[in-house]
Formats: C-alpha cells, sequence, structure tokens
C-alpha cells in the first residue's frame, strides 16, 4: 500500500513501507477558500478523503497528481494513466533528502483524519479513547477532523467530536471555522448542530447572528402571525393603542429605515427597519389613505411582564402601516437619519434577516391593498378586515362571497426556479434576461399555471426557455419573493437532452456551466467570466447547494 501526500503546490511524497519517493507534480493555482486540495482526495465513492490518502485502489501514482475540486466532466472521465513505480525512476528521489519522513505519530494523526473525513464515527470514537491528543490536531493543511467531517457532511462524526469536547473556534488556513465550512458546503444540518453546540465551558460561541444564512433571505419568520386573533377586534384595537406596539411605516411599498455603522471589523453601513412606537404615528394612523396590517407579535414573549404594564397578556404587536402621502417632514423632528429605503432591487437585499422577513411579509400584502382596492369580482367598493388580511365586497349577493373566498385574501403566485443538471451530472444550465446585469446568468424560473404540478411547471418552464427537456425533479427549499407576492419554490431537475434552443422572448442566452466554474464565480465572485445573482436569492443558494451535495455523493 502506498501513502502520498503533498509536500509542496508542486510536489507530492509517494511513500511505500519505510522508504518515501517524491514525484514532481503539475503546476497549480492557489487554493481558494474552499476549494478541496487542501483538504483530501477523492476516493473510489467521490468522497473528499483527508489530507493524506491512501491510495489503495492500486499501486500505481498518476502521471499528475490533481486536486480533489470537483472537476468538470472531464477531467472526471479521463482515464488515469497508470505506470509501476520504480524506486530507480529518475522522476523520483528519495524521500529522505527532502527531510519528509513521518513518525507513528503523524501517521495515527493521518489515520484518525481520515477516518473523520470519511465519516467513520466509531473509529474516530475508538482513537479518541485512547489517544485524546487527536481531537484537535490538524493536518499539514491546517484542517482538523472536525472541519473534516463538517466539510463532507458527516453528522455523526461531528457530533461525536463535539461530545469529546473538541474546539469548534479554530479556524483553518483560509480563516473558516467548521460552521463556516458546513454552510458553505450547503450541510445545514451540521452548520446548525456546531451553531447550536456549546463549547467546552458549557458556552454558546457562535451566536444567533452565525446561525443565519441557514435559511433563504426573505424566510424567517421573526414574528408569530397568530392568524387567529386577526378576527378579535377588540385585541387588535387594544395593541393598536398600546405604547409598546411597533409600527413599521411604508409608502409606495417602501419601508422607513434607518442606516447605522456596522459593529464589525469589516465596518460598513447596516440597514435597519425603524420601529416607531405609537406616539411617532399618532397622527398618520387617522389620515386618509392609510392601510395598517397586523403583523404578528415578538416570539419571545414576556407574559405579564412588569415593564409592559399596559399589555395585560405582555405579548409585543407589530403592524405595517402603509400612508398616501410623503411623511418624511412628520418624522423630522422625531427620526431626523430616517428615510424610505428605494425598493425592492436591491435596496431590500440590504436588510438583515430578520428584517427581510418582516419586510417580505408587510410588503406582498400592501401591493396586494394598492392593486386590489375594489372587488375583483364585481367592481364595487370592499371593507377591509381581519387586521389587513381580507378585504371583503359591500355588495350583496356578489359572487365573492359564496364559496371559497378566495378573491379577498391577499394572492401568493407560486413560481418554480430550478437547476437544471447536465445528465453528466457534472455541468448546470443557467440563463439569462436581457434585463440582468452585463455579465449575469441565473436559474431559469417561471409561474406555475393553474392546474398544474411543481414538477410539470419545471418541465414545461425549461423546455420553453431553453429548449431542454427534464426528467427527475426535486424540491430543495422555498423563498418568499415580496416583488410584489411571489413564492419561489426551488428544485433541482435532472436533464435529459442538452441540446439548447432558448426562447428569445424570456431568454437572451442559456449555457452549461460546469462545476468548477460556479465554484469559481461563488468564490471570486464578479472577478470570473460570469455572475450569479446575490447570496439573498434562492438561485444562489440552489447553486450551493448542487455544490454542496455533488462534492458528497
Ligand atoms: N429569487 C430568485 O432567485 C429569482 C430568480 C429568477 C426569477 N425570480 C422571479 O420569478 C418570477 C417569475 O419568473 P419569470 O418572469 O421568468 O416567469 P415566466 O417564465 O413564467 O415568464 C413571465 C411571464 O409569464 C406570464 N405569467 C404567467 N403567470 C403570471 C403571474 N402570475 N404573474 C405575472 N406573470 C405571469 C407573463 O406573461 C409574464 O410575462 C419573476 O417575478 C422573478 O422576479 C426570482
Ligand atoms: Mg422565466
Ligand atoms: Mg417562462
Ligand atoms: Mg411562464
Ligand atoms: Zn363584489
Amino acid at each position: 500500500m502506498f501513502v502520498l501526500r503533498r509536500v509542496s503546490p508542486t510536489r507530492v511524497v509517494l511513500r511505500k513501507q519505510s522508504v518515501d519517493v517524491t514525484a514532481r507534480v503539475g503546476s497549480r493555482a492557489s487554493h481558494p477558500p474552499f476549494s478541496l486540495p487542501a483538504v483530501g482526495t477523492q476516493g473510489k465513492d467521490g468522497r473528499l478523503g483527508s489530507h493524506v490518502e491512501q491510495l489503495d485502489r492500486s499501486t500505481h501514482v498518476p502521471s499528475r497528481w490533481e486536486d480533489d475540486r470537483p472537476r468538470n466532466s472531464h477531467q472526471r472521465r479521463k482515464p488515469i494513466p497508470k505506470f509501476s513505480i520504480s524506486l530507480n525512476d529518475p522522476r523520483f528521489r528519495l524521500c529522505t533528502m527532502t527531510g519528509v519522513v513521518r513518525g507513528p505519530k503523524d501517521e495515527m494523526l493521518a489515520r484518525f483524519l481520515d477516518c473523520a473525513a470519511r465519516g467513520d464515527a466509531v473509529q474516530v470514537s475508538a482513537m479518541l479513547g485512547h489517544s485524546s491528543f487527536l481531537l484537535n490536531e490538524r493536518g499539514k493543511n491546517g484542517w482538523t477532523a472536525l472541519m473534516l467531517s463538517a466539510r463532507n457532511g458527516h453528522y455523526e462524526v461531528v457530533k461525536t467530536l463535539l461530545s469529546k469536547g473538541c474546539d469548534k473556534m479554530l479556524v483553518n488556513k483560509a480563516g473558516q471555522t467548521s460552521f463556516d465550512i458546513a454552510k458553505f458546503w450547503g450541510h445545514n444540518h451540521i452548520a446548525r448542530l456546531l451553531a447550536n453546540s456549546k463549547d467546552g465551558d458549557g458556552l454558546q460561541f457562535l451566536t444567533d447572528k452565525d446561525a443565519e444564512g441557514l435559511e433563504n433571505y426573505f424566510g424567517r419568520e421573526y414574528l408569530h402571525r397568530m392568524c387567529d386573533m386577526r378576527t378579535d377586534s377588540k385585541w387588535l384595537e387594544e395593541k393598536e393603542s398600546s405604547p409598546n406596539t411597533v409600527f413599521l411605516l411604508f409608502f409606495h411599498l417602501n419601508p422607513f429605515v434607518t442606516s447605522q455603522p456596522e459593529e464589525t471589523d469589516a465596518g460598513g453601513l447596516v440597514v435597519k427597519l425603524c420601529r416607531l412606537k405609537r406616539g411617532s404615528v399618532e397622527e398618520l394612523l387617522s389620515q386618509p389613505g392609510t392601510t395598517l396590517i397586523f403583523l404578528g407579535v415578538e416570539k419571545d414573549i414576556k407574559p405579564n411582564s412588569e415593564n409592559y404594564p399596559n399589555d395585560e397578556d405582555g405579548l409585543t404587536a407589530w403592524f405595517a402601516l402603509s400612508v398616501d402621502k410623503c411623511p418624511t417632514e412628520h418624522l423630522k423632528q422625531t427620526h431626523p437619519d430616517g428615510y424610505f429605503l428605494k425598493a425592492p432591487m436591491p435596496g431590500l437585499l440590504q436588510l438583515s434577516e430578520n428584517d427581510a422577513g418582516v419586510t417580505a411579509q408587510a410588503r406582498s400584502v400592501l401591493a396586494w391593498h394598492s392593486r386590489y382596492s375594489f372587488c375583483s369580482t364585481c367592481g364595487s367598493k370592499t371593507k377591509v378586515e381581519e387586521g389587513g388580511y381580507k378585504r371583503t365586497c359591500l355588495k350583496e349577493g356578489c359572487p365573492s362571497l359564496s364559496g371559497i373566498h378566495n378573491t379577498c385574501y391577499p394572492r401568493v403566485d407560486p413560481v418554480v426556479i430550478m437547476l437544471v443538471i447536465h445528465p453528466d451530472g457534472d455541468q448546470c444550465l443557467l440563463g439569462r434576461k436581457k434585463s440582468f446585469p452585463a455579465g449575469m446568468f441565473s436559474c431559469l424560473a417561471g409561474f406555475i399555471e393553474a392546474g398544474e404540478t411543481v414538477e410539470e411547471a419545471v418541465r414545461r418552464e425549461v423546455e420553453e426557455e431553453s429548449g431542454v427537456k427534464v426528467g427527475p425533479v426535486q424540491y430543495v427549499s422555498s423563498q418568499p419573493w415580496p416583488m410584489p407576492s411571489s413564492l419561489m419554490i426551488g428544485c433541482l431537475a435532472v436533464a435529459i437532452s442538452t441540446k439548447i434552443k432558448v426562447d428569445e422572448n424570456e431568454i437572451e442566452e442559456a449555457r452549461w456551466f460546469t462545476q468548477q466554474q460556479v465554484i469559481d464565480t461563488l468564490l471570486k465572485g464578479n472577478h470570473q467570466m460570469f455572475t450569479i445573482p446575490p447570496r439573498q436569492t434562492i438561485a444562489h443558494q440552489l447553486l450551493k447547494h448542487w455544490i454542496g451535495i455533488q462534492a458528497n455523493l
């Protein structure tokens, strides 16, 4: 059995029994933060092993050592040239000359890291039983067992290591914790485990802020909607007049915000929704053309708190308040720094996850009110009910009042958005609309039609827009998209044909991109040949998800 390891960017070491040899390998670009060459190599099953690999497939060494980043189809399918090792081969020389000799401790560490990278929780636990020093040890590339298991999606190994008290705050050479690594590669269950686990002293090092990003932007449910209270007009009135109630102000569907310098090393400005109190909005509430929506109550309930003597139940309610006339003058005194965020894009993408979730709810409902002032069935006037969640027709006998009153409620438009995977598994289909910024490509998307399943909508939209036929479809996650009220249903779909013929009315161009190109774009952003939508979009998250699961197949 041979053991291969890299000793410099251009050299690897092949070791058999006690004799080491080195081989010259092709020059390589420096590793981006999450590329895998520093982490491991691809084993038989495509998983990533630890940084020191046992070539148990054969006793041959590849003529060219390729890194283990996900490869494009050509690289992956190219048979690896094989040749026998001869210690007399001039391409090799004794490792002792380079001073790279490994002792039993190194061997054990290599085995331990390999077990963690492969997901062997039993072996990891057994090795720690007799050699506890291994717990936080790093391989040559700076990765610990926790980082490797987080990278490869091995939940049980991560759990085992945490239970043994490993240090989850260690960072690799690129400055990433195991949490960052798990999050990047789409192992959200592992990122959650890492975020929620206590460290050895019982302290929770990772804050809620670190755990953000595990759901799609606009998807955070910061408030309890308390749907059942919408019909309790007495309770709603009490909340409306409570001094503790929070009012979010909107004008032309744009939220009233402030910008504050960020308290991080990175600096910058953070945009926050202004949480107005009754006193600031008293006058606005009585103006004509005002719409008030009950959004919910804060989740951290403070029952009968002494601090909140006016709220019997101690619940802090939030309302969205939309006004017809620009109220900046009115707010000049109390909120001199406030302004209306230019929505929707890219303004709304500057909010925190919590604020984005509340804004998505408020903006979609307010947009519906602004467009459906009259009964959509008979054109009569309507009255607003249920805390702003219903508009009932005032004309007796209107058909909208019989059967299911679905025209009386805010509308949500389901949209499928899909990352289509090439049959070779190594490429994905992205397209661009004329309206996109130059160089940007995104997942294909389209509205679901009446009487259509998600799967059928995916197949129809992909074929309409790109000419590519799709077979299996798998749901991944969803995202409210409040421009004005879409629900993006994110899927992976596998193509069964590859020829592209775009519908020029909808799409300017569609192309197959390799995994490597996507990874480069995710890591280097604008410096690449194409860009993808920002992290707040489900399109971006679908691409990350695909990279994450591919690397772990
Ligand atoms: N969050 C993301 O990552 C992301 C990415 C791409 C698209 N989107 C959103 O997805 C939505 C749909 O994508 P699309 O425009 O490619 O859809 P699409 O391919 O179905 O084409 C839009 C056309 O469909 C018709 N249509 C059918 N039902 C409609 C409805 N309920 N509302 C409006 N038009 C309807 C209209 O003729 C419209 O011009 C867009 O609003 C877009 O903003 C979001
Ligand atoms: Mg479309
Ligand atoms: Mg379409
Ligand atoms: Mg369509
Ligand atoms: Zn009507």
